[in-house]
């Protein structure tokens, strides 16, 4: 049994991607707004432009902090933050719904995005997913690595030096690798199954264009950063 330890550096590395993780989130909590008051599908829709263009301007800030991000190409650096934008806002969102509430508030907040104005089509897909990342229940470590993981993949369209990002990912995959070792001693598998919320994830992330197009309203407005990021 090989003794899992991680070194004083991955220690280091670690801390500070999960103090900038952790002081770059959202300033306004968009679950109180949504458990305060019901809105209807127009209200909801700019709810989200809102919340997801702060988020996207808040990413850009966490990837400054993280260890050789602005090392690389900034073609690249353009290329890793567009590619990973909306996995990242879904990502944020399904920690925002597994966090733990008062009993009963979940629900209303499930209820408050199923009718919200989404089309029913993704409602599923969408919840499965928050579900399955709120059964991992994450260590806010692992929650800003599997984020910076995500930030960090490699194959995203127009990344020229992809060695570049691998070497870069393969660095934080390693420090995730034990501190889900060290974390959930009894589930050896857990590392893996965290991995596959990635596929997950992305797959989502595939449906976000025809969400917006399908949210039950008609001319749907975006922030010119929502434009640019969002291929909107
Ligand atoms: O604001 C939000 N998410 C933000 C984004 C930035 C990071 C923090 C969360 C939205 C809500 C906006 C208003 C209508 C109800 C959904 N949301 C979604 C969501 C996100 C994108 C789509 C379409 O692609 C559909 C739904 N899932 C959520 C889960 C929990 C709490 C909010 C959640």
């Amino acid at each position: 049994k090989e003794k899992v330890e991680i070194t004083k550096e991955q220690q280091a590395l670690m801390k500070i991607i999960t103090d900038a993780y952790n002081r770059h989130q959202i300033p306004q909590d968009v679950a109180k707004k949504l458990l305060q008051d019901q809105y209807s599908a127009e209200e909801n829709f700019l709810l989200l432009t809102e919340m997801a263009t702060s988020q996207v301007q808040v990413l850009v800030e966490f990837t400054k902090n993280i260890p050789g991000f602005l090392s690389l190409d900034r073609e690249d650096q353009i290329a890793l933050l567009k590619g990973s934008a909306v996995e990242a806002m879904f990502l944020r969102s399904a920690q925002v719904f597994s966090r733990k509430m008062p009993s009963g508030h979940t629900e209303v907040l499930e209820e408050r995005i199923r009718k919200s104005g989404i089309s029913e089509e993704f409602i599923t897909p969408m919840f499965n997913f928050y579900k399955s990342i709120g059964e991992l229940h994450m260590v806010q470590e692992e929650q800003a690595l599997l984020t910076t993981v995500t930030i960090l993949t490699p194959d995203r369209p127009y990344v020229k030096d992809q060695q570049a990002v691998e070497r870069l990912q393969e660095t934080m995959l390693d420090v995730l690798r034990k501190l889900c070792v060290l974390q959930h001693p009894q589930e050896p598998q857990y590392f893996a199954r965290l991995l596959g919320r990635l596929t997950e994830l992305r797959t989502l992330s595939h449906y976000h264009t025809e969400m917006l197009a399908s949210w039950r309203m008609n001319d749907h407005k975006f922030t010119p950063l929502l434009c640019e990021i969002w291929d909107v």
